[in-house]
């Protein structure tokens, strides 16, 4: 990688979940060509999203973040795309309309091929292969040809995401995402779901609402587009780098690869690659925190990511489990707001609440991830701080893979369509549900009506 600009400091630390390569030299060709593609984003829209995610840590916006946990490159199809999508669209509808609060959308979408893994390796029936890391690394199939990481994934990533991110430009600058179709994202769901049938009676009210600012003299051109980023786990430090460049109107170093990238929970180490990157880049950064996290942690990361306590500039995305958040997060949040921060606080209810099923699905209960986004808003009521938004992953497919939801799904459901290629998301429906319920907890807890 040659060292255009301000130095890649970062890449002579340890970097914890890297695959490892067969032929090093492969790998240094691809990423001599990914450094030659174009960028992914522009830096100014990473800017943009800093001062939305500003918003978010005053308590005066609302983040939307979701998607797959993990994307897969044969799910780059357009009724995959418009689905989930419509899906986030839709719950940005709900959240905006019932909590009253302006709505950041975040995709985790558009790059999200990458995974970290408790285990390197996967053993089935006494075979033991390396773990599945994401379509960017290697194959989910169980052989050892699949399993074997290839570099030339990291082009497929790259063309992938910029053909994602194309068609969700498209359809949230285009007409698609006009605020008037609301009915018209609803219209395939409306009758088969109690969800549905409840969005279907906000949307309507939401047609009285524009038909009644119109009559006022509001523009209809101000709802025929969305503002909507990209963002995912910065975790593949060999491909962020190569999409790391200068930025020629301010000189500093942007990832465009997304505008938005964290950190995860098994890559946070403030001696490791992952950290070091971060705090090099401009971008708006996350950094997610399980339930190990110590207050220290918390504002090493924050010395290190955010030293100049800028509001946007850091967001903790929240992940204790149900049956911890109301213990753990309280402090953190007092160390890091004396500590005269301003950070955003998110919550991701999903990976805290993983388990397996007896039938050997991995999967979690929408009532657990509803308790720990109401411990997560019960510790921020206490505090007198903002609970700034929710992290989860989702589909916009009908799949089987969380249990529970309004439409509810049971253990015994989970094979019935059970398609993640790594952690269970929340189907369209349940995805709903979860939008009106914070909606009402943000209404009653932080608007107070
Ligand atoms: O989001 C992803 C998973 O939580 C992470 O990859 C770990 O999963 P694993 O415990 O199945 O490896
Ligand atoms: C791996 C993930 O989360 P965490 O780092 O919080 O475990 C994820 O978001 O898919
Ligand atoms: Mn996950």
């Amino acid at each position: 990688m040659n060292l255009h600009g301000p130095s890649r400091s970062w890449q002579s630390l340890p970097a914890a979940q890297q695959p490892e390569y067969p032929d090093p030299q492969a790998l240094r060709e691809v990423v001599a060509d990914l450094a030659s593609y174009p960028p992914l984003v522009f830096a100014g829209e990473a800017d943009q999203l800093r001062t939305r995610m500003a918003a978010v840590a005053r308590g005066e916006a609302f983040l939307l973040q979701g998607g797959d946990c993990a994307e897969a490159f044969d799910a780059v199809s357009a009724d995959q795309i418009r689905d989930k999508l419509k899906t986030l669209l839709q719950m940005g509808v709900v959240l905006t309309y019932a909590a009253s609060v302006p709505v950041v959308k975040v995709g985790r979408i558009a790059g999200q091929y990458s995974k970290p893994r408790s285990s390197p390796t996967e053993t089935r029936d006494g075979v033991t292969l390396p773990s599945y890391r994401g379509d960017s690394v290697n194959g989910q199939a169980f052989t050892e040809a699949a399993r074997m990481p290839d570099p030339q994934r990291l082009k497929r990533m790259y063309h992938a995401s910029a053909s994602t991110l194309n068609l969700v430009r498209a359809f949230t600058t285009g007409g698609y995402a006009d605020l008037h179709q609301v009915h018209a994202w609803n219209q395939d769901f409306v009758k088969s779901s109690p969800s549905g049938r409840r969005y279907e009676a906000l949307a309507r009210e939401i047609d009285n609402a524009l038909n009644f600012m119109q009559a006022c003299g509001a523009d209809p051109e101000e709802f025929r587009t969305v503002e909507f980023f990209s963002s995912h786990e910065a975790l593949l430090l060999d491909y962020e780098s190569a999409l790391t460049r200068v930025d020629s109107r301010t000189g500093r170093l942007y990832d465009v690869s997304a505008h938005m990238v964290w950190i995860g929970e098994r890559t946070r180490q403030l001696g490791g690659a992952h950290v070091e990157f971060a705090s090099k880049i401009r971008n708006p950064i996350g950094v997610k925190l399980g339930p190990t996290t110590t207050p220290d942690d918390a504002l090493a990361l924050l010395d290190r990511l955010d030293p100049d306590r800028e509001p946007g500039r850091l967001t903790f995305v929240v992940r204790m489990g149900a049956d911890k958040v109301r213990d753990k997060l309280p402090e953190l949040v007092e160390k890091v707001t004396a500590s005269g921060a301003v950070v955003a606080w998110v919550t991701d209810p999903m990976h805290g609440n993983t388990f397996e099923a007896a039938s050997g699905h991995k999967t979690r209960r929408f009532d657990d991830v509803l308790d720990e986004v109401k411990g997560f808003f019960e510790v921020h009521k206490e505090l007198g701080t903002h609970p700034g938004g929710i992290h989860v992953e989702l589909t916009g497919d009908d799949v089987t893979e969380c249990v529970g939801g309004g439409d509810e799904i049971l253990v015994d459901d989970l094979h019935h369509r059970y398609e993640t290629a790594c952690d269970p998301r929340l189907n369209r429906s349940q995805s709903l549900d979860l939008a009106f319920l914070v909606a009402q907890m943000y209404r009653e807890q932080v608007r107070g009506f």
